[in-house]
């Protein structure tokens, strides 16, 4: 397994308008491992992780100053077709988002079409690859050509895992991907990361305590404090965060005691 470092953001800095929303976070998040980024609403973990893909600059108000290097390069050089850069790095959201009304074989393929890609032999090969990686290819086999609306909230977001899972990402955003589902579905999900990191570097929103430990291998804790910027608190190994942190704020939040 891959210990080399895959993604790694350099002095980020975030703006809305005139607004400074994030302060020099400065982030690494080895390949073959999972990132949990945790903090109290409003300390800027979506709009950061908006950032390592550069969905973050399709906000009109919004700014950016730093680097994002994606095994050496970074994504933010001028010439590099952003398009190319979410294709590398997907991204998973809080709600389930597929097509509503397009069956689950062409939800799976629809990003590649979007992107132009061509797809090989029909596709048969890689829709069933990409549901399997999603861990759901047993459950909807026998019913691709039936609507992604006919799943449950759980199936639909492996769904959208599975969409992604088809552009063959090097690096897998997942911002809050459980908060809209069930205990079980949320496991379900939980087992497919730990699957996914053996093959991609991983970086996950989550507000829940409990699935950071369960999944994460390190940490990051973000705040804003009195109308400051987000920033980095603390980052390290999830155990330690969650059970030796250095900072007093940390060991207030991942115990409940505000956010
Ligand atoms: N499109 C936008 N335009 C202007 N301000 C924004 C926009 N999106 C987010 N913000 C502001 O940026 C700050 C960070 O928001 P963000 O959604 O990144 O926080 P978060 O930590 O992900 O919150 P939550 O946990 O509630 O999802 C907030 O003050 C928010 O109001």
């Amino acid at each position: 397994m891959s210990v080399a470092s895959h993604l790694r953001a350099d002095n980020v800095n975030v703006w809305f308008g005139s607004r400074h929303v994030l302060k020099d976070v400065n982030l690494e998040f080895p390949s073959n491992q999972v990132t949990a980024l945790i903090g109290p609403s409003g300390c800027g973990k979506s709009t950061f992780i908006r950032t390592l893909n550069r969905m973050h600059e399709l906000i009109p108000s919004a700014g950016f100053a730093g680097r994002v290097m994606l095994d050496g390069d970074d994504i933010y050089e001028p010439g590099t077709d952003p398009v190319n850069v979410r294709l590398k790095i997907g991204m998973v959201f809080q709600k389930p988002n597929p097509f509503p009304t397009m069956s689950i074989k062409e939800n799976v393929l629809s990003g590649l079409k979007l992107s132009g890609r061509s797809i090989e032999k029909g596709g048969g090969e890689l829709v069933e690859e990409s549901l399997r990686r999603a861990s759901m290819w047993n459950e909807v086999k026998d019913r691709l050509g039936e609507p992604a609306i006919s799943l449950s909230g759980g199936q639909q977001q492996r769904l959208c895992i599975a969409r992604s899972l088809a552009m063959m990402p090097e690096v897998l955003l997942m911002d809050e991907p459980c908060s809209a589902l069930d205990p079980g579905s949320t496991r379900r999900i939980e087992e497919t990361i730990l699957e996914l990191k053996e093959s991609m570097t991983i970086v996950i929103v989550t507000h829940n305590m409990q699935q950071a430990q369960r999944i994460a291998d390190q940490t990051a804790f973000f705040l804003a404090e009195d109308g400051e910027p987000g920033h980095v608190v603390e980052f390290g190994a999830t155990d330690k965060i969650f059970h030796g942190p250095i900072d007093e704020r940390t060991n207030a939040y991942v115990n409940g005691h505000f956010g």
